[in-house]
């Protein structure tokens, strides 16, 4: 039903906006970059015969009527927004997968019963603010107004962002779903890891979501000169740095499902020649099972305390968000199933280690995901790829989901 080829077109144009001299993808949110990336997406989606439309968060909303205009909703997408420096597959891929299905439905004639809205969701990675699925839990209406203070690191804050993309942060409540009005959501995503590779299988059903929990560690020492300052009377907080650093891999590593990754830091002032002053870092912690990752993060801590005592520095923390982790619902996975049955891929269950909308739309609706394999599993790089076949099987995949999903019962 669906067309590969024109999915992976437009894949491929939309992987030129926002693209770097190092060939990666750099499209933060409410940034020229996403705009035109939303500006292509409005173009596909009105192409596909949907009718387009942005909501008070941004989320850029594309919708084929069902035979009965007033039934709840399936929502189908992902986001358009990247990491610094990420690869064209994240979030592109599940936003026009979705326009593709519809597209296709469109030009086959079929009519759902339920209406379907393929949405690109506002500043699902975090990469800007330091914490993510703004338009999905602005959707879910759980958005809290304080979010709006945070600001990126040229000081900008969430609302000045807004305002500057030609949004009202006032009216940001009014992007909440009222209960009831979505029937489901699902979403079609790279695996990011090497699970399907491993298998040798194009697709994927999702089981469920990791909860993640995003903490920045402070440490403030005495900056000194390098040379000149004997190291038993340093008060070093680049080395208690290091040393919590690996205090965190060895406790992700007890449990053997927790993963505890420290993928950003800054040394102040960053001289060669200077013991550092401060140093800043963010722990991405990430469990299926949100008790086991707390037991971590709980270990974490104090050991991260005992080691700031032991060399006299100055330890702070602060939760820059978290996330619990999240079941696919039976309804979605089902379809999803009898989906792949459909089509001759065995169905095939894993769980998801990356973080999704889903997530914040769980307390709205029943969730559900569909994964692509990835080749080496890389993710979050200029190296990210799945092949054109893969995509598209991963598009027919979702195509009879979702196309189930908007039957009447
Ligand atoms: C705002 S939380 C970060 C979301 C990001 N999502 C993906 N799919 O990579 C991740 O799992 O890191
Ligand atoms: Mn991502």
């Amino acid at each position: 039903m669906i067309q590969g080829e024109r999915l992976w077109q437009r894949l491929m144009e939309l992987g030129e906006v926002g693209k770097k001299p190092s060939g990666g993808v750099t499209r933060l949110s409410f940034t020229a970059e996403e705009r035109r990336a939303k500006d292509f997406v409005a173009s596909y989606m009105r192409e596909a015969g949907l009718s387009v439309y942005e909501d008070a968060a941004g989320n850029l909303i594309g919708r084929k009527e069902g035979a009965n205009p007033d039934a709840p909703v399936v929502l189908v997408g992902s986001h358009l927004d990247s990491v610094y420096n990420g690869g064209c597959f994240d979030g592109p891929l599940g936003v026009l997968a979705g326009v593709e299905v519809v597209q296709a439905m469109n030009e086959h004639g079929v009519v759902t019963h339920h209406p379907i809205e393929v949405v690109a969701f506002t500043d699902e990675e975090g990469a800007r603010f330091r914490f993510g699925m703004i338009g999905s839990r602005a959707m879910a209406g759980t958005l809290p107004l304080e979010a709006l203070e945070c600001r990126d690191a040229e000081g900008i804050s969430l609302a000045e962002a807004m305002k500057q993309a030609g949004l009202d942060p006032n009216r940001l409540p009014q992007a909440a779903r009222k209960p009831g009005t979505v029937k489901a959501y699902v979403e079609l995503h790279i695996e990011q890891g090497r699970v399907l590779e491993e298998a040798g299988l194009p697709v994927g059903i999702v089981t469920g979501i990791a909860g993640l929990v995003w903490v920045k560690f402070t440490i403030e020492g005495k900056a000194e000169h390098a040379g000149a300052t004997p190291m038993s009377l340093r008060r070093d907080p680049m080395a208690a740095a290091a040393q919590i650093i690996t205090v965190i891999e060895e406790e992700a590593r007890r449990t053997g499902t927790t993963v505890g990754t420290v993928g950003q830091l800054h040394v102040y002032p960053g001289g060669i020649n200077v013991i550092p002053e401060r140093v800043e870092f963010v722990l991405d912690l990430r469990d299926l099972k949100a008790e086991v990752r707390d037991q971590v993060w709980n270990d974490i801590a104090s050991r991260a305390e005992t080691i700031a005592k032991e060399r006299n520095v100055r330890l702070t923390t602060e939760r820059l968000q978290e996330m619990p982790p999240v079941l696919c619902s039976d309804e979605v996975k089902r379809a999803a199933e009898a989906a792949c049955q459909k089509l001759g891929y065995p169905p095939f269950w894993l769980p998801s280690g990356a973080a999704h909308d889903g997530v914040q739309l769980a307390p709205l609706c029943p969730i559900g995901m569909i994964f692509v394999r990835s080749q080496d599993g890389v993710s979050h790089s200029p190296a990210e790829w799945s092949t054109k076949e893969d995509c598209a099987a991963g598009a027919e995949v979702l195509y009879h989901t979702v196309w189930q999903l908007a039957q009447r019962e």
